[in-house]
Order: C-alpha cells, then sequence, then structure tokens
C-alpha cells in the first residue's frame, strides 16, 4: 500500500505537526498529554502500563518514530505503512499518519493486543459508555418523539441535521474545546438539497455509512439510517465502524450494539420502536455492520486496497461521517478553501455525501466571500468545532 502518492492526489502542503501552534502541533503537545491524563485515570492500570504510556507520549513529543515490536502482529504492516518515516521526529511526518499510529502504540502500550488479561480491554470505553448512559442522551431520546408529529420532508431535514451536528458530540474534540450553540450561519456549505437527490436516485440500492463517533453521534446515526430502511429509501445500509478503539470516540461494533440496544430499553416510544427495527433489520441482513482494517490505517481514502474499494464501489451512495473521515476523503492538506469539493472527493469509488463540522485545518468547497468573512472574525473557524459542512459529490 502506498502513502498518499496516487496520481488522484492534486498538490497542496500535506500537514504536519512540527509547526509551534498550529493546531495540529496542539494535538500532540497540548490534546494528548491531558488524553493520556485521562486514559490512566478511567481504569487502573498497573505500573507497567502506565510507564509505557507516558514512555509513548515523551517519544511523541520529543523522540522520533519506532516501529512496532517485532514480535506484535502488525509489525510487517506498520512497517509497509511507515516505510521512509521511521527514526524522524513524530512532528516532521504528516498529521495525519503520526496520529493514527499514537493511537495504535497508545493500545499497545496499555495491552489491548495481549496476549494478557488486558487483551480487547477499550481504553476509551468508560468515557464512551458515560456519554450513553447519560442525561443528554434520555433528553435527545424523549426528543425523538417529537418526529412522529412532523411531515415526512420535515423529518428528512432534521434527521439529517441531527446526524451532521451530532459530529460536534466528540469525545477526543472535547477535551480541548469548550463547544456551543447552533446557528444556520454555522452551515458553511449546504447540499442538503443535492444528498436527498442523491438518496432519491440510489433509491432501493445499497446505501453506505462510514461511522465517526460512538454515543451522542452514533445515536441520530442510527436513526437516520432507520429512516432510510423503514421509508424504503435504501433497501439495505451498510454501517462501516472501527475495528478497534480509535481517537478516543470512535465507534466499533460493540458501541453499535450497546447504542442499538439503549434505543430499544429506552421509555421513548419512538426510540423504541427505531431500536427493535434496526434490531430486526440486522436479523434479516438490511443492515450490516462491517469493518476494515484500513480504517485504523494512517492514510487516506486515496490508497484504500482493492477489496475496499470494490466493496464501495458497488454501492449506491456513501454517507461518510466527521472531521477525520472528511481528512482523509480530499486529503489532509492546506487546500486553498475554495478548491473545488467534487475534484478532490472525484477519487472515491462512490458518490459521496460528507456530514462534518470542522474539527481540523482541512477544508475545500467554500466560496471565497465566506472564507473572507470567517477570516475577517478573527475566530479559529476551521478548527474550533462550530461550523460545519454538507457536501456532496455525484460522481464516482
Ligand atoms: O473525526 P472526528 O471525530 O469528527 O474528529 C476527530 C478530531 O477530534 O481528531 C482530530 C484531532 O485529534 C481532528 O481531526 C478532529 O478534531
Amino acid at each position: 500500500m502506498t502513502r498518499e502518492t496516487s496520481p488522484h492526489v492534486p498538490t497542496a502542503p500535506v500537514i504536519r505537526s512540527d509547526v509551534p501552534g498550529s493546531f495540529a502541533w496542539g494535538v500532540f503537545h497540548e490534546r494528548h498529554p491531558e488524553l493520556v491524563r485521562q486514559v490512566l485515570d478511567a481504569l487502573p492500570y498497573g505500573p507497567a502500563q502506565r510507564a509505557e504510556v507516558e514512555r509513548l507520549l515523551a517519544e511523541s513529543i520529543t523522540g522520533v518514530l519506532e516501529p512496532p515490536a517485532e514480535s506484535a502482529h502488525d509489525h510487517a504492516q506498520w512497517l509497509a505503512w511507515g516505510e521512509g518515516l521511521w527514526g524522524r521526529t513524530w512532528g516532521e511526518v504528516p498529521f495525519l499518519w503520526a496520529e493514527s499510529y499514537f493511537y495504535r502504540r497508545l493500545l499497545d502500550a496499555i495491552g489491548y493486543f495481549g496476549p494478557g488479561a488486558w487483551q480487547g480491554v477499550d481504553p476509551f470505553a468508560p468515557f464512551k459508555n458515560a456519554e450513553l448512559a447519560g442525561a443528554a442522551v434520555d433528553d435527545e431520546l424523549a426528543a425523538l418523539n417529537k418526529l412522529d408529529g412532523l411531515r415526512e420532508d420535515q423529518r428528512a431535514e432534521v434527521l439529517l441535521s441531527s446526524a451532521l451536528w451530532g459530529n460536534r458530540a466528540d469525545l477526543s474534540f472535547r477535551i480541548t474545546s469548550t463547544g456551543g450553540d447552533l446557528a444556520a450561519s454555522d452551515l458553511l456549505a449546504d447540499d442538503s438539497a443535492a444528498f436527498w437527490a442523491e438518496v432519491r436516485r440510489a433509491s432501493g440500492g445499497r446505501i453506505a455509512l462510514i461511522a465517526d463517533n460512538a454515543g451522542r453521534e452514533l445515536l441520530p446515526d442510527l436513526v437516520l439510517i432507520d429512516h432510510l430502511l423503514a421509508g424504503g429509501l435504501a433497501t439495505e445500509v451498510v454501517l462501516y465502524v472501527k475495528p478497534r478503539p480509535y481517537y478516543v470516540s470512535d465507534a466499533t461494533t460493540t458501541d453499535v450494539l450497546l447504542t442499538v440496544e439503549r434505543l430499544r430499553a429506552s421509555s421513548s416510544g419512538h426510540a423504541k420502536a427505531v431500536g427493535r427495527r434496526l434490531w430486526q433489520a440486522m436479523n434479516q441482513g438490511d443492515l450490516s455492520v462491517r469493518t476494515h482494517e484500513f480504517f485504523c490505517a494512517p492514510l487516506s481514502f486515496h490508497d484504500m486496497p482493492a477489496d475496499l474499494r470494490s466493496e464501495l464501489a458497488g454501492v449506491a451512495m456513501t454517507i461518510l461521517k466527521g472531521d477525520l473521515n472528511y481528512r482523509r476523503l480530499v486529503g489532509d492538506r492546506l487546500w486553498p478553501p475554495t478548491t473545488s469539493f467534487g475534484e478532490t472527493a472525484a477519487h472515491f469509488p462512490s458518490p459521496v455525501a460528507a456530514l462534518r463540522t470542522l474539527k481540523s485545518d482541512v477544508i475545500v468547497g467554500i466560496d471565497a466571500a465566506t472564507v473572507a468573512a470567517l477570516d475577517g472574525t478573527g475566530e479559529a473557524w476551521r478548527t474550533s468545532g462550530r461550523h460545519a459542512v454538507v457536501q456532496v459529490n455525484r460522481a464516482g
């Protein structure tokens, strides 16, 4: 597998984390130290695990990239992915690559890959489960009852909007962000009409949703999936999740099952019905949960392997959630924001709709007047998580 070398990728500087004061620099120097503190507080790890985590943190800030141990199950894979990068500082390699490797090493440090008693223990489960069990989710489940009184078009609008803004509810992001309330002006590109046109065009076919975060993001994603299936807008939905814990709150199969159960066990009639239908849809094969190693690879979607590419080429439409998936779709580069979304997303094997709140420097498909207005505010609009886009590319 190659690294960002595909001829499809137009040129713009690749983002790195060695520029002091940049967002990417802050992820390694501010966000990760805080994340490590929270992870080590959340479960009673022993001295060896704690020391390994601290060693990783120090290596990622002041050291050079060391490959996984030769005995690691994925040693050969990572050796290939990191060809030419080992021995360099973490900051001078692509940010996307370095951040992904950090999560791979974090799992290693706490014994996730085993052998041993900690094998398979999700270090982020305490955070994800607390969010799913929380009062905010109770409120969101209760609010679903209001959908019953809406017209079909209004309901569709609400569900798309919930799936979009659910991406604000990202635990890794909230480590260093204060959040804020919604405003229509926060939507910087709105291809909602094209989204539904694409769904109608795909009607009766298979739709893929590549999930991002568990909990308060996965919940509206699942309600949207139910809407597509129950309304006959899709005969089949494939929900792609991460094969293992990643970027703190990214959804795994376990998270999907817990969320469906949360819906089924809800006292809200609407939520309960959604949960039951999703369960049944899984029984019947109308909804399948799938994963692939590539979803935890340190590469953009330009470099997806042939098996995943052909799987996605077979769907009528892909809904791509969140910031990291967006970075992987358009390339983690400092594009001029007016760069065409269609051009940067054209390599994707199916028509694709990105539902993303802006939490990193990458952005394309914004008109010049909007960019000028945002730049004029002095706000860190690319990374604050306040703004969002719905962007659709039909070709695929
Ligand atoms: O993909 P998501 O969950 O929307 O966001 C992932 C994220 O929180 O992680 C990265 C920084 O660690 C940024 O790309 C982004 O802010």
